[in-house]
């Protein structure tokens, strides 16, 4: 589906808008009913058979107008609904394709309010403003045609009055354009603010950040309210300078209408509804005016819709990427997530395929990074990366995922079951399959042990489960994958000694399916054994060998080594 695709109203859309259109120029009709019979009271031509046939017509025209929205209604609101589920289908995909490199914590903030609110503020547009705008801009013709039957010099009058809409709807765009877009861009600041909040619940309370106490949160929430408390308050004045010049037509109509019928010009009866209708119009013009300020608010949201839609996508290949070896060469990588603050600098090396190549060094010094290079989720800044030889800078980010599998710190598991998270890692897997990953993988145990065994749900993010069953599912994907080059992050530091062992036994076992594996290793007697092992420190490879070649050199490796020999001793 394109872009344009996406606004698309559907039949049940526009069958919706007619329906509410028609219910309410049928509402119109009850003036009519209320003008014959006070004229027939005014001329004595009443009679019970007269009254009675009116109010039948009256009834009728109600019982119509029920039917009418009730259809009305409910096709606006599944057509409306069908628009936003399309475009919030096409925002899914769009955001798959956006350079990871841009989902910085504002960002996140940004989308999820346009995925949430700009797109239900659409469906409002389409579900409700359009067609209590259109229907009450047709009613104010109506009224004002009426009125010129009645005398015309008063209808040249209300007619000037709609035309001050123009005016007053330019100066509340203005208004709107100005703040509406503030109001926005600190909406998202404030749910970017409230999904952190979330996110972090636990450790906020641990150190007694919650409520009012995250300073972060509340004053993102104190922003978004002076910012609409002034986007309202600019809205106002116009509003009601506009409702005063609009109102004051009421007082006029009624002088001017009151010569004729002294002359006798027109009848009573018309001067009491030149009276009245004006009052009608009025409030007309003035939903009008309401409607089309937030009408135009809403706009803000398509806007919004729209920007994100367009926004620069990954660039794609038609390079084919299929490595027949695969080794990973860095030749001269720099990278930077901030500008001016590099965290490769001219790294270079070589990881030999089907090999266990550990990566080690000070947090901070650039071992995930190297992982997230590999995995193309971002590209350097120059330099270049080779697997199998093949530089995979202008091929697809995702040809690249294919041939490998990542286990890091940051598990990401789906509000689904078990079976379900890890087949992701290989749709057509067989359930036998999926159990002999995880028997590998150390997790079948307490996967059985779970309620539901395979189809347990695992709560939202697995949340049901703790942070080492959670690592071998990862591992059990991994399995799974079978991909030839494997990614890993042995993060085993936060876990019970229990979850500790029991993840080392998955890492181990993953580690025998030979394959080229790059891990990031917190322990350095896990990777005693690797066929190489690098030494990051200041952006650089800083010393690189085995365990013993390293040891040999008595630098950075030895004093690691010793410090933690001292504290396991
Ligand atoms: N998304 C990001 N945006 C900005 N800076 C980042 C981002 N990710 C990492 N950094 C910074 O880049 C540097 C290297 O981070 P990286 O995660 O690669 O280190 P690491 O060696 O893996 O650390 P650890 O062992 O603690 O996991 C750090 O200074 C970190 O603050």
């Amino acid at each position: 589906m394109t872009d344009k695709n996406l606004f698309r109203k559907n039949a049940l859309f526009y069958r919706g808008l007619i329906l509410t259109v028609l219910e309410g120029l049928l509402s119109g009709s009850n003036y009519i009913v209320i003008y014959a019979v006070l004229k027939m009271l005014y001329d004595g031509t009443a009679s019970m058979q007269r009254i009675f046939s009116l109010s039948g017509l009256v009834g009728a025209i109600f019982v119509i107008r029920l039917v009418i929205y009730s259809i009305g209604y409910t096709q606006s609101q599944i057509g409306g609904a069908e628009v936003s589920k399309n475009i919030r289908l096409g925002l899914g995909d769009k955001l798959r394709k956006l350079p990871l490199s841009g989902f910085t914590e504002k960002r996140e903030g940004q989308y999820i309010n346009i995925m949430t609110a700009d797109v239900n503020s659409y469906e409002q547009i389409l579900t409700h403003k359009l067609a209590s705008l259109v229907k009450n801009g047709i009613l104010s013709v109506i009224v004002i045609f009426f009125i010129g039957v009645l005398y015309f010099p008063a209808a040249v009058i209300l007619l000037f009055s709609l035309l001050l809409l123009l005016p007053e709807m330019w100066l509340s765009f203005r208004i709107v354009g100005k703040y509406g877009k503030e109001k926005n861009a600190v909406t998202a600041e404030a749910v970017g603010q409230i999904v952190e909040y979330i996110d972090g619940i636990q450790a906020f309370r641990a150190y007694g950040m919650g409520g009012t106490k995250n300073r972060n949160t509340t004053a993102a929430l104190r922003k978004f309210s002076t910012v609409s408390y002034q986007y309202e308050a600019h809205g106002i004045p116009v509003n009601f300078a506009f409702n005063i010049v609009n109102w004051l037509t009421v007082p006029l109509i009624m002088w001017i209408g009151f010569i004729p019928w002294q002359s006798g010009a027109i009848h009573a009866i018309n001067f009491l509804f030149l009276c009245m209708m004006p009052m009608v119009l009025a409030k007309l013009t003035a939903a009008i005016s309401v409607d089309m300020f937030s009408y135009r608010n809403l706009l803000i949201s398509k806007t919004n819709i729209q920007n994100l839609l367009t926004e620069k996508e990954e660039s794609k290949s038609k390079d084919i990427f299929s490595p027949k070896e695969h080794g990973i060469s860095f030749h001269d990588v720099s990278f930077s997530y901030v500008e001016g603050e590099p965290v490769l600098k001219k790294m270079s090396f070589a990881i030999p395929d089907h090999k266990l190549t550990a990566i080690v060094g000070d947090s901070g010094s650039g071992k995930s990074t190297i992982l997230n290079l590999i995995a193309k989720y971002y590209n350097p800044e120059s330099g270049d990366i080779d697997i199998g030889g093949q530089s995979i800078r202008h091929v697809n980010a995702e040809d690249v995922l294919d041939i490998l599998s990542m286990v890091d710190q940051d598990t990401f598991l789906f509000h689904e079951t078990v079976r379900e998270n890890i087949r992701h890692a290989n749709p057509s897997a067989t359930d036998e399959e999926i159990e002999i990953a995880c028997k590998k993988a150390n997790c079948d145990t307490f996967i059985r042990k779970m309620k539901k065994g395979y189809d347990s749900s695992i709560g939202e993010n697995g949340n049901l489960l703790s942070g080492g069953e959670r690592q071998r599912l990862s591992i059990a994907r991994a399995i799974l994958k079978n991909s030839p080059i494997l990614l890993l992050d042995e993060a085993t530091s936060s876990l019970d000694i229990e979850n500790e062992l029991a993840v080392k036994q998955a890492i181990s076992n993953l580690l025998q399916e030979n394959k080229t594996v790059v891990m990031i290793a917190h322990t350095l007697s896990v990777i005693k054994n690797a066929a190489q092992i690098l030494v990051v420190a200041d952006g650089k490879v800083a010393e690189s060998g085995t365990h013993e070649q390293l040891l040999n050199l008595g630098g950075k490796y030895t004093a690691m080594w010793n410090a933690e020999q001292a504290i396991t001793a």
